[in-house]
């Protein structure tokens, strides 16, 4: 098995996508209760896909709703396709359908990547967004929260993509020919120093991947998700028993 290097990772597995979402809302809302005795805001970098859709969906019902102290959150994205916020593509988009029209939430902290500008300019935007809120060092946001596609992707980091190497830009865009699509993505250098990354993940479509990002041998070329290990903070992995079934 190889062996993971960063402070502490933890994998949890539940029976069904529906009880991993649960116990995530769960876990999500103590960590933001337990941040919020000692800080004054939360950052949380949001993910896309379909993964976190009953999660988000949860997060914006009672009783997590209003256990959350909404005004002091600050939302950002790990990545965005490069399309409207109108298009259904838009991970944007889908969160705010299933969590953030739902939550008493200031608009003024809810940080969209702007697809409206070309690629380059709105990852350059980001980028400038984000060193309003984190030092060139030290801890970034205080939840990552990301997916993982079934060949081994995490946020725009897809397989073969020079970005998964990137080492000093927070946020990049580029082409990415095999969907025919600009994609902007937070990097590896960023991500790194997060609090905590917590990586959602379902069924067994996902497995084969899983199994070789955590026991594999080290290949983030072949399989990106490798890539993010946190320097001083923590990993989890939350998934159900169909993706770890190769574990
Ligand atoms: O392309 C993307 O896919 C991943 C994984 O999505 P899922 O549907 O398999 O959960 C997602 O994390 C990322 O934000 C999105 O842009």
């Amino acid at each position: 098995m190889r062996r993971p290097y960063f402070s502490y990772m933890e994998v949890h597995v539940y029976k069904t996508p529906s009880e991993v979402s649960q116990e995530l809302a769960e876990w999500i809302t103590n960590h933001i209760e337990e941040t919020l005795k000692t800080k004054n805001i939360y950052t949380w970098c949001l993910t896309g896909g379909n993964s976190p859709k009953e999660l988000y969906t949860l997060l914006g019902s009672a009783p997590y709703r209003d256990r959350i102290d909404w005004g002091k959150l600050h939302l950002f994205w790990g990545d965005e396709r490069a399309v409207p916020f109108a298009d259904d593509r838009n991970n944007a988009k889908m969160t705010f359908a299933t969590l953030i029209d739902k939550v008493p939430i200031p608009r003024i902290n809810v940080h969209v990547m702007n697809t409206e500008l070309v690629p380059e300019k709105a990852a350059e935007a980001y980028a400038t967004l984000l060193h309003r809120f984190f030092t060139a060092e030290g801890q970034t946001f205080d939840l990552v929260l990301s997916g993982m596609g079934e060949d081994g992707h995490t946020l725009s980091l897809f397989p073969g993509q020079p970005v998964i190497h990137e080492t000093a830009a927070w946020v990049k865009a580029y082409y990415l020919e095999p969907q025919k699509m600009y994609r902007i993505t937070l990097t590896a250098p960023l991500v790194n120093r997060a609090a905590r990354v917590v990586f959602l993940t379902f069924g067994p479509g996902k497995a084969h991947a899983l199994k070789e990002v955590l026991q594999g041998d080290r290949n983030p070329d072949k399989y990106p998700s490798q890539i993010i290990q946190p320097l001083n903070g923590e990993l989890h992995w939350f998934v159900d028993e169909a993706a770890a079934a190769e574990l």
